[in-house]
C-alpha cells in the first residue's frame, strides 16, 4: 500500500506544510498504516484509531517537542508515534530490540514522559507546567491527553485538584469514547453522557468547578474544528480543559462494533479486519478461566463470597462472576486503591472478597494492603493475575515485583500455583482459611495440563511443599508455573544428583521442610520469575545463610533490571529461567 504524504512526514514541522485537504488524507494513511501494521504483528488498536485526528491536529497546531505532550496510558499514541519519526521503524512495534508500545522518553523526544499505568499525565504535566513556570517559560505549551476511564481514577482528580490552583499553562484533553477497556463505569461515566447530551448546564460544570476553562463536547474526528479549536487554546492562559468526544476503533467496522475486543485485537486480516481464529484447543486452558470458572463454582457454594475487578473484568476473566452473580461482583473502573479498600470494608461484615488485580497495577494499592488489610487480618483473596514475565507490554506492565513487595507484610499469606489444578485448589483453600488474607498469583494465559482441571476440590495445607524429583547432592527450589520450566529440563536431562522441590507457598515459608533440604543437599538454585531481590531466592538465602553455613545458594530470576519488551519466551532467555537455561545449570 501507498502511504504518499505519512512516508513524507520526518517529523512535526513536515506536517504544517500541509493543507487541510492533504492533512485529512493523511489521517486516512495512519489509519491504514496503523491497521496493517497492528493486523499482523499485534498491538493496542482501538484507542490509537480513535486519536488519529487528534495526534495530527496536536503536532500541527503545537510546536512539539518544546511543547510538552503526555498521552495518558500511551496505548492511543501509535499515530503520535508515527507522526515523530518512528514511521520507518513501527513494524518493530512491542518486538525485541524495536519501538515500545508505550511512549518512552530514552525512545524519543517527543515523548515528554513515559508510561504504561494510566491516570498519570495530569500530575506529570502538571509538574511540567510548574517547572516552565519557575523557569520563567511563558511560552510553552503543556498537553495532557486523557481518557473517560482513566481520568476516573483517584490519581487523576488529585491532579486537577492541584492543577485548578496552579495558574499554570496546562491543557488537559478529555478523549471521551464511554469505553476503557471494558465499558466504562460509574457515576462519572454517568456526568459525562448527560454533559454530552447538553442536559448539564455549562454552569454546574463539574470540571468548571475546579476552575478550568472548560471548553466542548467537540467531534474529535472532524480535524478542521479540531485545529481551530487548538489554535483558540492556546492563545488563552491557565488550565485549560477540552472535552472530545470520539469513537474507539473509528474507521474499522468491526473495532467499532467490538470494541472490547478490538482494543487489543491479536492477529486480524487488515483488508477484512476479520480476527484471525484464536487457538480452539480446549486444553491447556488460560489461568484467567480457571480462575473465573473456580470463583463462580466457588460463590454458587458459599454466598459470602464476592467479586471485585478495578476495570479489567474481561481480561481476569471476573466476568464470569459479573455474569453469574450481577449483585455480587463490582466492576469498580481504574481505581485499584478503592478496590483493595473496598474489599477491606466488605470483609470486616463477614463477607469474602475475592480482588483480582493485575500484579502491575496492584503496585498501586500497596497502602492499602498493608494498612487496610493486612494490618488488621482482614480475609480478601487477592487474585494476582498477570504475574511474572508478560511479553510484548514490556516493563512498564510485568508483574515482577509482587514476591518482594508482598513478603515482606506480615499477616500476609502468598502462593503461586504449579498448574491449574493446584490454581483452582487454591482458591478453594482461601475461602475455607479465612483467619488472615491470601495472595494468589499466575501468570498471563495458557497453562500447562492437557486433561480436564475441572477435578473435585482438595484442601491444600498452608505452607505446602511438593518434592517433585528426589535427588542426593543438588536440588531446584521453584515457586510458581516457572516451576514447569524445571520439570520440562528434567524431562530432558535425567541427573540423578538433582532434585526439584516446589513451594506452593512463600510464606509461610516452610522451614521444616527447608531443614531437611539443606540437611539433604549441599547446593540449592531458586527459581522464580518475579524479582530476586525480597522474592523468593532472598527469602530461602537468608534462610539457609542463618542456618546452614555448608549450603551455598543461587537465585534465578529478575535481577535489579526492568525487562523490556520482546516475546515472553525471550524474556525468560535473558533472564536465564528459559529450559534451555536451567539445562545448562543442572549439566554443569
Ligand atoms: C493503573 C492501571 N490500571 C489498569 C490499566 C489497564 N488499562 C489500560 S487501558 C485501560 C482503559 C483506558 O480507558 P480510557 O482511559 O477510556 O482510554 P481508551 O482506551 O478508551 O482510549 C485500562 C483499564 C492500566 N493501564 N493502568
Ligand atoms: C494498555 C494496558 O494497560 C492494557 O491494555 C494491557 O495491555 C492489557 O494487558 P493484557 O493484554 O494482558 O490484558
Ligand atoms: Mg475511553
Amino acid at each position: 500500500m501507498s502511504y504518499t504524504i505519512l512516508n513524507q512526514i520526518q517529523n512535526p514541522k513536515d506536517l504544517k506544510k500541509l493543507t487541510i485537504g492533504e492533512l485529512e488524507e493523511l489521517a486516512r494513511e495512519l489509519r491504514r498504516f496503523i491497521i496493517e501494521v497492528v493486523a499482523t504483528k499485534e498491538g493496542h488498536l482501538g484507542a490509537s484509531l480513535g486519536m488519529v485526528e487528534l495526534s495530527i491536529a496536536l503536532h500541527y497546531v503545537f510546536d512539539t517537542p518544546s511543547d510538552q505532550l503526555v498521552w495518558d496510558v500511551g496505548h492511543q499514541a501509535y499515530g503520535h508515534k508515527l507522526l515523530t519519526g518512528r514511521f520507518k521503524d513501527f513494524y518493530s512495534n512491542r518486538q525485541k530490540g524495536g519501538i515500545s508500545g508505550f511512549p518512552k522518553r530514552d525512545e524519543s523526544v517527543y515523548d515528554a514522559f513515559g508510561v504504561g499505568h494510566s491516570s498519570t499525565s495530569i500530575s506529570a504535566i502538571l509538574g511540567m507546567a510548574i517547572a516552565s513556570k519557575l523557569q520563567g517559560n511563558t511560552k510553552k505549551q503543556h498537553i495532557a491527553v486523557i481518557g473517560d476511564a482513566s481520568i476516573a481514577a483517584g490519581m487523576a482528580f488529585e491532579g486537577l485538584n492541584h492543577a485548578g490552583v496552579s495558574d499554570t499553562n496546562m491543557l488537559v484533553i478529555l478523549n471521551d469514547n464511554a469505553i476503557g477497556i471494558d465499558p466504562s463505569v460509574g457515576a462519572l461515566k454517568d456526568y459525562l453522557a448527560s454533559v454530552k447530551q447538553g442536559k448539564n448546564p455549562r454552569v454546574n460544570n463539574m470540571i468548571k468547578s475546579l476552575h478550568f476553562k472548560y471548553d466542548g463536547p467537540l467531534d474529535g474526528h472532524n480535524l478542521q474544528d479540531l485545529i481551530k479549536k487548538l489554535e483558540q487554546l492556546k492563545k488563552r492562559k491557565g488550565p485549560k480543559f477540552l472535552h472530545l468526544i470520539t469513537t474507539k476503533g473509528k474507521g474499522l467496522k468491526q473495532a467499532e462494533e467490538n470494541q472490547v475486543k478490538y482494543h487489543a485485537p491479536g492477529k486480524f486480516n487488515s483488508q477484512t479486519g476479520e480476527l484471525l481464529k484464536e487457538k480452539t484447543e480446549q486444553f491447556p486452558a488460560k489461568y484467567q478461566d480457571v480462575f473465573g470458572h473456580t470463583l463462580v463454582e466457588l460463590a454458587k457454594a458459599n454466598p459470602n463470597i464476592v467479586g471485585i475487578t478495578p476495570a479489567m473484568p474481561t481480561g481476569s476473566s471476573m466476568g464470569f462472576l459479573m455474569d453469574a452473580f450481577p449483585e455480587r461482583a463490582f466492576d469498580v473502573g481504574i481505581a485499584e486503591q478503592h478496590a483493595v479498600t473496598l474489599a477491606a470494608g466488605m470483609a470486616t461484615q463477614g463477607l469474602l472478597p475475592f480482588c483480582a488485580i493485575y500484579s502491575t497495577f496492584l503496585q498501586r494499592a500497596y497502602d492499602q494492603i498493608i494498612h487496610d488489610v493486612a494490618l488488621q487480618k482482614l480475609p480478601v483473596v487477592f487474585c494476582i493475575d498477570r504475574a511474572g514475565l508478560v511479553g510484548e507490554d514490556g516493563a512498564t506492565h510485568q508483574g515482577v515485583f509482587d514476591l518482594a513487595y508482598l513478603s515482606c507484610i506480615p499477616n500476609l499469606i502468598i502462593a503461586a500455583p504449579l498448574n491449574e489444578v493446584e490454581l483452582r485448589n487454591l482458591l478453594y483453600t482461601a475461602q475455607l482459611e479465612t483467619e488472615l488474607p491470601w495472595a494468589i498469583r499466575y501468570p498471563r494465559g495458557r497453562g500447562v495440563l492437557r486433561e480436564d482441571w475441572r477435578q473435585s476440590f482438595s484442601k491444600i495445607s498452608i505452607g505446602n511443599v511438593r518434592e517433585l524429583q528426589k535427588g542426593n547432592k543438588f536440588v531446584i527450589l521453584s515457586t510458581g508455573t516457572i516451576g514447569n520450566h524445571v520439570i520440562s529440563a528434567f524431562n530432558q536431562v535425567q541427573n540423578s544428583a538433582w532434585g526439584h522441590c516446589h513451594f506452593t507457598f512463600v510464606k509461610p515459608l516452610n522451614e521444616v521442610e527447608l531443614h531437611r533440604i539443606c540437611q539433604q543437599y549441599e547446593r540449592i538454585v531458586t527459581i522464580e520469575d518475579a524479582s530476586v531481590s525480597g522474592g523468593f531466592g532472598s527469602l530461602i538465602s537468608q534462610f539457609v545463610s542463618k542456618n546452614y553455613s555448608c549450603v551455598s545458594v543461587e537465585s534465578l530470576g529478575v535481577h535489579d533490571q526492568f525487562v523490556e519488551h520482546a516475546t515472553v519466551q525471550q524474556q525468560y532467555e535473558e533472564c536465564g529461567i528459559d529450559i534451555e537455561s536451567i539445562i545448562r545449570i543442572i549439566k554443569e
